[in-house]
């Protein structure tokens, strides 16, 4: 069966990635409304046609508009648009539940483990608008919001349950600049985007300590080792991790000064406090900071060795001093690469 291809859309969340992604849908062709928690960001948005706290200097379509009230910005929206922080999902989404539209597709953008519940952000969706899974796609991939804001050219992936959604959303944001590709494997997207932020934590922190190019290379490869085998034991398709969602992701966040999440990781290896380099980031969310724990947890339950995410969450949150992270780590028992 065919899924509708929507053509007015609400993108929840006005921050970097809500507002780049909201350009790219309207670039795409269909009606965008923006909504924004703040009613400065919204009244910029409609006065400069940009969004100066989040993507300055970035010209935004006509077709995209924004407002600060959610129930206008979702009247009537054929797909709804989920661009907000992770551990603020389930609280924002249970404010919009009784605005939400009967048969809309959500759509996540976040990358996130939930701390507590331990739940991926589809799985949060589900719960909290009471939808089958049937009715809640994901998107991700190495999308650092500026440079797509800048329209330079990125893949990305659409992944759904229902294969008719992610082919009617693939077509809702196809652009000259933007290529969605569709896949299946939700579990696998999802962890992959949620994993990668720690890694460039790690990254980060062994670039603030002075290390160069083989440590980086060395945290990504054994990095996607580790995503691969939670991966494994969550079910996912082991496929996921060797493409956009996976490596690709992984490698973009843990090389770029775009990534806040390698950015963060490099005051605390510069000797920055947690909450130092809290207030650096400007507000801007970091997810690896709080998704570390919350991965090591869901490793821990299914039995599953992650140890630089275990490392990153020691010194995020236990007091490891970044330096003594690389002997935690090189310190392990010998054993295979493939093991
Ligand atoms: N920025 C990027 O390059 C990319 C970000 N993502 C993911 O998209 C999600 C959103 O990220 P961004 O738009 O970049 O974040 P951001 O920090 O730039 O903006 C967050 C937005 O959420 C709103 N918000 C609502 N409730 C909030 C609360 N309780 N606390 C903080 N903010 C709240 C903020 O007002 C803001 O509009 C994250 O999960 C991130 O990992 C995914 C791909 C790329
Ligand atoms: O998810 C991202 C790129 O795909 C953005 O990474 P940061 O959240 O680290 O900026």
């Amino acid at each position: 069966m065919n899924a509708p291809v929507p053509h007015r859309v609400a993108v929840l969340g006005a921050g970097s990635w809500g507002t780049a992604f909201a350009k790219v849908l309207a670039d795409a062709g269909r009606e965008v409304v923006l909504c924004a928690r703040r009613t400065e960001v919204a009244e910029a948005v409609t006065t400069s046609r940009s969004n100066p706290d989040y993507l300055p200097g970035v010209p935004l379509p006509a077709n995209l508009t924004a407002t600060a009230d959610p129930e206008a910005a979702l009247r009537g929206a054929e797909a709804v648009v989920l661009a907000v922080p992770s551990q603020t999902l389930r609280a924002n989404l249970e404010s919009w539940r009784s605005l939400l539209p009967p048969a809309a597709p959500l759509v996540s953008l976040a990358k996130g483990v939930e701390l507590g519940s331990l739940k991926r952000m589809s799985e949060v969706i589900s719960e909290v608008a009471g939808v089958g899974g049937d009715r809640v796609a994901v998107v991700t991939g190495p999308n650092l919001a500026k440079e797509i804001a800048d329209e330079q050219p990125t893949a990305s992936v659409v992944a759904a349950e229902d294969p008719a959604l992610a082919l009617a959303l693939q077509r809702a944001s196809s652009t000259g600049y933007f290529r969605p590709y569709t896949n299946s494997d939700v579990v696998g997207c999802e962890l992959g985007g949620a994993c990668k932020n720690v890694i460039a934590l790690a990254c980060g922190i062994a670039g603030g300590l002075g290390f160069g190019e083989n440590t980086a290379a060395t945290l990504i490869t054994r990095g996607l080792a580790e995503i691969a085998r939670l991966g494994a034991a969550l079910g996912a398709d082991p496929q996921t991790f060797a493409g956009l969602a996976g490596m690709g992701d992984l490698v973009a966040t843990c090389s770029s000064p775009l990534s806040r999440n390698r950015t963060f990781g490099g005051r605390l290896g510069g000797g920055a406090t947690l909450t130092e380099a809290t207030a650096a980031g400007n507000g801007q969310v970091a997810e690896g900071v709080k998704s570390c724990s919350s991965i090591r947890e869901l490793a821990m339950r299914h039995g599953v060795e992650m140890p630089i995410t275990d490392a990153v969450h020691r010194v995020c949150h236990e007091g490891l001093a970044p330096r003594a992270m690389a002997s935690a780590l090189l310190g392990r028992a010998r054993k295979a690469e493939w093991s």
